[in-house]
């Protein structure tokens, strides 16, 4: 699915990513964590294509990048983040917004087709949303604006989901709910790569983890190898301990760690 190979990103005279190889498969989930500014979001935008490295070289679907029209690839790469989420159209009514992901349009300036207004209806009713179909964006709570950007991201098939801290900024009972449309992602034919600060948001759907540092990955692989004591502690320099519960990781801080 992605295949990393000695990638490195320079900018101006610093090394924001500093020889990264790495293999997503298909089949794989994949959560990147790691400290503010190691270098996740650059990360995701070489997979989108947005960047390219100084040097080795990127594989995404199949498609060498460098070496195929990278726009045919996002077409199958669904791709949410905040900076996306503040370019929606905060009057148009949720369905619409939803649909624009068929075209990868910010906004329709014409009529919209019926087979993608049913899809959207039909994206929203799944995620039980449908009762907002057609309130304003503007109208929802946070909470409810990433889950339309979730179901925009879905209108398309993507191949590839990639999402950037979507749970950033909600509360435990937002975050809870998105979280259930994360992990349902399971029941269709889409890779996850998945960027976060918390452990805890990783669900059962995400089978590997990848752990940065400084532009480095400190360890990557499935997820119960990766996330010990020693290489969370390397990670983000303090001392935890893990335990699974409901399939999922939770964190405590030792005190003094
Ligand atoms: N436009 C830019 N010009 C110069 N440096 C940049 C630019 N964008 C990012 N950086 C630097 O690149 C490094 C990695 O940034 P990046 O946004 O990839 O980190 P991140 O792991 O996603 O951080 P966070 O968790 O805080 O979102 C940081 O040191 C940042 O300051």
């Amino acid at each position: 699915m992605i295949s990393l190979h000695n990638v490195s990103f320079r900018r101006e005279n610093s090394l924001i990513l500093n020889d990264i190889s790495m293999d997503m498969k298909q089949g794989e989930h994949w959560v990147i964590l790691g400290r503010n500014g190691c270098g996740k979001t650059t990360l995701l935008e070489l997979l989108t294509g947005y960047m390219f490295p100084s040097s080795g070289q990127v594989q995404v679907l199949g498609n060498m990048y460098g070496r195929c029209d990278v726009r045919e690839v996002r077409k199958k790469i669904g791709y949410i983040s905040q900076s996306l989420m503040e370019k929606l159209s905060l009057r148009d009514p949720v369905w619409e917004v939803v649909a624009t992901g068929a075209y990868a349009f910010l906004r329709f300036y014409q009529a919209i087709p019926e087979e993608v207004r049913e899809k959207s209806l039909s994206i929203l009713t799944e995620m039980n949303f449908s009762h907002l179909a057609d309130h304003p964006l503007g109208t929802l709570s946070q909470g409810e604006r990433k889950k339309v950007m979730l179901a925009r991201s879905l209108m398309a098939d993507p191949e590839l989901l990639i999402m950037d801290e979507p749970c950033a900024g909600l509360d435990l009972f937002e975050r809870e709910k998105m979280l259930i449309e994360v992990d349902r992602l399971r029941q269709r034919d889409v890779s996850v790569v998945y960027v976060t600060h918390h452990i805890e948001e990783i669900v059962p759907l995400f089978t590997h983890v990848a752990l940065m540092k400084d532009g480095q990955l400190a360890g990557a692989g499935p997820k119960e190898e990766v996330l010990n004591r020693e290489l969370i502690k390397t990670t983000y320099n303090i001392d935890v301990e893990l335990e699974w519960d409901g399939g999922r990781p939770w964190i405590k801080v030792i005190s003094g760690g």
